[in-house]
């Protein structure tokens, strides 16, 4: 609702209530309409102040009415009935004023902002443009390349920034609501048409075609498919170059295509996806209501690796004591020089001071007896890790919370070598893990929800999307994209080049194929896991049992490539070459094309032509099946988990969200057929079989994604 008084005599208080964040659904609506009805005709009332309950402005349209009938009245005559007012209207911008509450603030006369204030335009990333004319206002008040700033990135901006961009008036420390009203008392007879942002001529852009060229094109590299960035675009080209009027039929225009889009449907899909990842649950029925976290203050990073430099760096940024630990004298010297380094950009980025006083190196283990909480980072060998546990159990003060990063070892191992496995849990971060938003946290048998708890909340402070799984080889992420692989080289096999479907996932919107993915992680790597699992044969095995392991089949591709020494862009040569060790240029090899004849020669295969179409079905197809086997052994809670995870950890584009949504999109049934006839081409590979959660969510008329965690309740009690 929103309710009206009248205060200081003179001034009529509209107060957005709609909790938590006053979103102005249509009873919000109808309260704004009745109000300013209200405000109007009351010759008392002089002026008007806007605000919101508890701190907060408004956190724009209710995306959860989207998709409904939308009944109430609709945004953008109301916000022309604030602008056409002839008593002064003043929005006190508290907490936050996002979207369609940006909008409405721009519908006003004057904006003051409480300091600690946000503001931004976020609708790009739900798909969508600010189609409450917020497309044709901004760029009128404060220019055509701030607005097309900030309504193509959707980024939050602070009430100082606001300021100086002329998007707000003012700027209030304390009580905001009160300096409004006593603004609009001062304003009062003052002339409101220089004040009507509608009437704004746009400030002129010089070479305004170029302008919108330049950025048009630069959208188009970087949005990987996305629509909502280029409507935006077409948006403030239209009020750069329109009369209001005109510019505003442009925005109803490219707004009726978006709010339709599946594109816009899979990115408000990931907004709530979030929040409920971030609601975690463990099977016991464990969550934030039942298990509270404990205060950490000072944590330690044991291997100071590629990982453990990114988990040192992510842990003193965020405010936390460090106490580094490197054994090996090399590694130990060149890590604190990296560190260091990483600490100086990343607070040039960040224009804060860098940590380097959070951090403590070490070479001794004794060094982090004091210590809440540590997170092993040494190199990925269960034997090790094992050795690493035991002494960790041995230094550590009791009650100190064990972390393991690993991204694929069984947590509970590690857990059996301590005082107590209760305390153990994974984070396994990802690389850069200073820059990677993504946190799994992996729970054992033994785990207590309390050990979930912390490591859910130090990644929240972290600022990282932490999404809590079962220990599982691979948890969610690493396990989905096996299948996925393993695809993508048996292609190679029956005819397809690294750059076919490189292309083929790059096009659907993924950041980088799966080869290329390869080089950048280096194809050593999993050489390295595979040599110590028995896979690997010299030459990659001959007759038949070449391209069987443990009676399944097997691409020894990857294997013959790092026989070659070509592990990816260290070596200057991978599934592609690159113009020197270490570059980031990938160009198809024609060495590559040579070898993959060769191979197939040898084993008999004739190459055929394969389509993009194929590409996507077999290795998204094959990662989705794994998803419901997930689902359905009860490693991720539901299909929002796994989402999640492939958005933020795996390059998964956002606007097609993530692997189960994409199921959902595509149909499910249409899914089982698929795998059912890949699988019959193809008995060798199980991974391929669809799996009994999917059979039985089709046989039940496949559910929409948000019944799903129901359907798996009864799957679960049948099994
Ligand atoms: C055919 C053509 C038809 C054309 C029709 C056109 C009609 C539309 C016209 C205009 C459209 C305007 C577009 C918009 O305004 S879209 C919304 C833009 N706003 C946003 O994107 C802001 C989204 N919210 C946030 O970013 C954050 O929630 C924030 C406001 C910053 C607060 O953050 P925080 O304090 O961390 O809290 P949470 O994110 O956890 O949120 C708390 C709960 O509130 C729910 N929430 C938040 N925003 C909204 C919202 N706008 N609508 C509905 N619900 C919202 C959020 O889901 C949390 O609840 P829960 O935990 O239960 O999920």
């Amino acid at each position: 609702m929103a309710q009206y008084s009248l205060v200081s005599g003179s001034v009529g208080l509209i107060t957005l209530k709609n909790p938590p964040v006053n979103a102005l659904g249509a009873v919000v609506r109808h309260g704004i309409v009745d109000s300013v009805e209200k405000a109007l005709s009351d010759p008392k009332v002089k002026s008007v102040v806007i605000c919101g309950q508890n701190g907060m402005f408004c956190g724009g349209a209710d995306i959860k009415e989207f998709g409904t009938d939308m009944k109430g009245p609709p945004l953008i005559p109301m916000f022309h009935s604030l602008e056409a007012a002839n008593k002064p209207v003043v929005a006190a911008i508290e907490g936050g004023a996002f979207g369609g509450g940006l909008e409405l603030a721009l519908g006003c006369h004057y904006r003051i902002a409480h300091s600690k204030a946000k503001v931004g335009l976020p609708e790009v990333t739900l798909g969508l443009l600010p189609a409450a004319a917020g497309s044709q206002r901004l760029p009128r008040l404060i220019g055509v390349p701030a607005a097309l700033n900030l309504i193509t990135t959707g980024r939050h901006i602070t009430a100082a920034e606001a300021l100086q961009l002329g998007l707000v008036d003012q700027v209030a420390d304390h009580n905001t609501v009160d300096t409004a009203v006593k603004f609009a008392q001062s304003v009062v007879g003052k002339s409101l048409d220089s004040r009507r942002i509608s009437n704004f001529q746009c400030p002129p852009v010089p070479n305004v075609d170029v302008l919108f060229e330049e950025v048009m094109q630069k959208i188009r590299q970087t949005s990987r498919g996305a629509i909502a960035p280029i409507a935006c675009v077409q948006a403030v080209r239209a009020a750069a170059t329109l009369p209001y009027k005109d510019g505003l039929q442009k925005e109803k225009e490219l707004m009726a295509t978006l709010f339709t889009s599946g594109q816009a449907r899979s990115l408000q899909y990931c907004f709530f996806a979030q929040r409920v990842v971030s609601r975690w649950s463990m099977p016991n029925g464990a969550s934030w209501d039942t298990s509270k976290g404990r205060p950490i203050h000072k944590a330690a990073v044991i291997g100071l690796g590629t990982m453990g430099r990114g988990i040192a760096v992510a842990l003193a940024q965020t405010g936390f004591s460090v106490v580094a630990v490197e054994t090996q004298e090399k590694q130990f010297m060149d890590a604190k020089k990296a560190v260091a380094g990483m600490l100086e950009r990343g607070a040039k980025r960040s224009g804060k001071v860098a940590a380097h006083d959070k951090i403590i190196y070490s070479q001794n283990l004794q060094a982090i007896a004091d210590v809440d909480l540590v997170i092993e980072a040494v190199f990925e060998d269960m034997a090790l890790k094992k050795r690493v546990f035991r002494q960790l159990s041995d230094v550590c003060k009791p009650g100190t919370f064990l972390c393991t990063n690993t991204s694929t070892l069984d947590i509970d191992q590690m857990a059996a070598e301590t005082r107590q496995p209760e305390l153990v849990v994974g984070m396994h971060f990802f690389a850069p893990a200073h820059v990677m938003k993504l946190l799994e946290v992996v729970y054992g048998p033994r785990s207590s929800p309390e050990a979930v708890a912390v490591a859910m909340q130090l990644g929240k402070k972290m600022g990282k999307v932490s999404v809590a799984v079962g220990n599982c080889r691979g948890f969610v992420g690493n396990r989905m994209l096996k299948p996925y692989r393993d695809q993508a080289y048996f292609l190679l096999e029956e005819g397809a080049t690294p750059e076919l479907i490189d292309q083929a996932l790059e096009e659907f919107g993924f950041a980088m194929g799966a080869f290329k993915v390869y080089d950048l992680s280096g194809l050593d790597v999993g050489w390295k896991v595979r040599k110590e699992e028995g896979l690997v044969l010299p030459g990659g095995g001959s007759g038949k049992s070449a391209r069987i392991r443990q009676g399944v089949r097997y691409s020894p591709l990857g294997d013959l490539m790092c026989e070659e020494g070509r592990f990816g862009q260290k070596t200057g040569r991978g599934w592609y070459q690159y113009d020197k060790p270490g570059s980031r240029d990938a160009k198809p090899d024609p060495w590559v094309h040579r070898f993959l004849e060769d191979y197939r020669a040898r084993h008999g295969l004739v190459a055929r032509r394969i389509s993009n179409q194929e590409v996507l079905e077999r290795c998204l197809y094959a990662m989705i099946n794994e998803g419901f086997r997930i689902l359905e052994d009860g490693i991720a809670a539901g299909p929002e988990d796994i989402d999640i995870i492939y958005v933020f950890g795996y390059g998964w584009p956002r606007h097609r969200g993530g692997p189960m949504f994409y199921a959902n999109m595509v149909g499910l049934p249409i899914v089982l057929e698929r795998l059912e006839h890949f699988a019959q081409a193809n008995p060798d590979v199980p991974t391929l079989q669809p799996c009994n959660l999917l059979r039985k969510l089709v046989a039940s008329g496949s559910p929409p994604i948000s019944k799903w965690r129901e359907a798996m309740k009864n799957v679960h009690s049948q099994l």
